[in-house]
């Protein structure tokens, strides 16, 4: 396994397109830890695919450079990589049994055939599929023709990286969370460095360490769901993680104050410069509703409140700007209401990128 290094990677699919300024990939300059999980996330055309076609070479990119393990790899072609690939369709051979599909990359890599057995009987068991080894695959349903391509990438010891682009979509809702956990488990147990594409936020923070995030063809932040959650680096990640997503308001910055509509909230954040835009970031899970004229307080107007079993979702709006809170169980709503946010659950935002904490 290796450690892949994108190196101030930029791409435009042709060179019209370059010459407008219009990237699909803007630029990319990160590292992917060696052994580690990671999902690429984000929004329909963000470039989650070009970047992960760079990776495994089937788009050279028109600007820096791709390394696995400190080699640069930029120029290679996909078959020189050892890179194994699973798609949103299950790629297997029909006509051959279970079996024989796992034990398939390692005879065409000339693997010994005691170790083929070993490793085979290792892998169907890890997929519960030992009762199935001798089928043809054909009569087998997606999940399991699913399971047996992860199973051909994880059996080879020698690949780079696995590439999983939207492996769930095929995969009946009940099936895709028994696979994601067995995916993490085979991640844990294995540890190849595992690159995860998907646009579906749950499967990106149940199945990865770090979660990449990314928006209009950039990486806007790499870090653990926690980090995402508590202190997004940019106001689309607080949005697009989440449920509801984090509010952000617009708000001005006087004497280390945040001053909003109808009141003025204390930040731990540093002067935000001269930027364009300044906005208050808080997570609905952190606002309090408390009654009008609490200390501390903004008044609000609440437009309406949403059952969703355990909690409820306040919808309202602060002045003219959209707010939401969660409320816990029990939590009453009070008839002239007001929010209050947790104090250090307030992040500060100028042009959209997340203000640093003040020393
Ligand atoms: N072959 C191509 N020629 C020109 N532009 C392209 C091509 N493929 C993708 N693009 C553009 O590049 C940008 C990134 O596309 P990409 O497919 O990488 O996004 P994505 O995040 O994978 O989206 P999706 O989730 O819909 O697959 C988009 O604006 C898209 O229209």
């Amino acid at each position: 396994m290796a450690k892949i290094q994108l190196d101030h990677i930029r791409h435009a699919y042709t060179p019209e397109l370059a010459r407008a300024g219009t990237y699909a990939l803007r630029e990319v300059d990160h590292v992917f830890e060696d052994g580690g999980a990671y999902a690429l996330l984000g929004p329909s055309g963000c470039g989650k695919t070009t970047l992960l076609n760079i990776i495994s070479g089937l788009l050279i990119p028109s600007e820096g450079r791709l390394r696995f393990g400190g080699r640069d790899v930029t120029d290679l072609a996909p078959e020189a990589r050892n890179i194994a690939q699973v798609f949103q369709f299950p790629v297997i051979y029909d006509t051959m049994t279970v079996a024989e599909n796992l034990a398939f990359p390692l005879r065409n890599r000339k693997v010994q055939e005691a170790e083929i057995t070993r490793r085979v009987a290792t892998m169907l068991d890890r997929l519960a599929l030992t009762p199935k080894a001798n089928r043809k695959a054909r009569g087998l349903t997606a999940d399991e023709k699913q399971k047996i391509s992860l199973g051909r990438g994880l059996v080879r010891n020698d690949v780079n990286a696995i590439l999983f682009d939207e492996p769930l979509t095929v995969i009946d809702p009940q099936m895709k969370w028994v696979l994601r956990s067995l995916l993490k488990e085979l991640h844990r147990e294995f540890r190849a460095t595992m690159v995860y594409v998907t646009h579906d936020q749950t499967e990106a923070l149940t199945f990865a360490e770090k979660v990449v995030v990314m928006y209009e063809g950039q990486v806007v932040q790499i870090g653990t769901p926690k980090e995402l959650f508590e202190r997004p680096r940019h106001t689309f990640v607080g949005y697009f993680i989440g449920s509801p997503g984090m509010n952000v308001l617009p708000c001005r910055i006087e004497n280390g104050r945040a001053i909003l509509e109808g009141g003025s909230v204390e930040t731990r954040s540093a002067a935000p410069g001269a930027a364009r835009k300044i906005e208050l970031g808080v997570r609905p899970e952190f606002v309090r509703l408390v009654p009008q004229g609490s200390e501390g307080s903004l008044p609000i107007r609440i437009d309406k409140i949403e059952d969703i079993g355990a909690e409820r979702i306040v919808r309202a709006r602060l002045g003219a700007d959209k707010l939401a809170a969660i409320l816990p169980e029990g939590a009453e709503v009070p008839a002239d209401a007001a929010v209050r946010f947790e104090p250090g659950a307030v992040n500060l935002y100028a042009d959209s990128w997340l203000v640093a904490e003040r020393d």
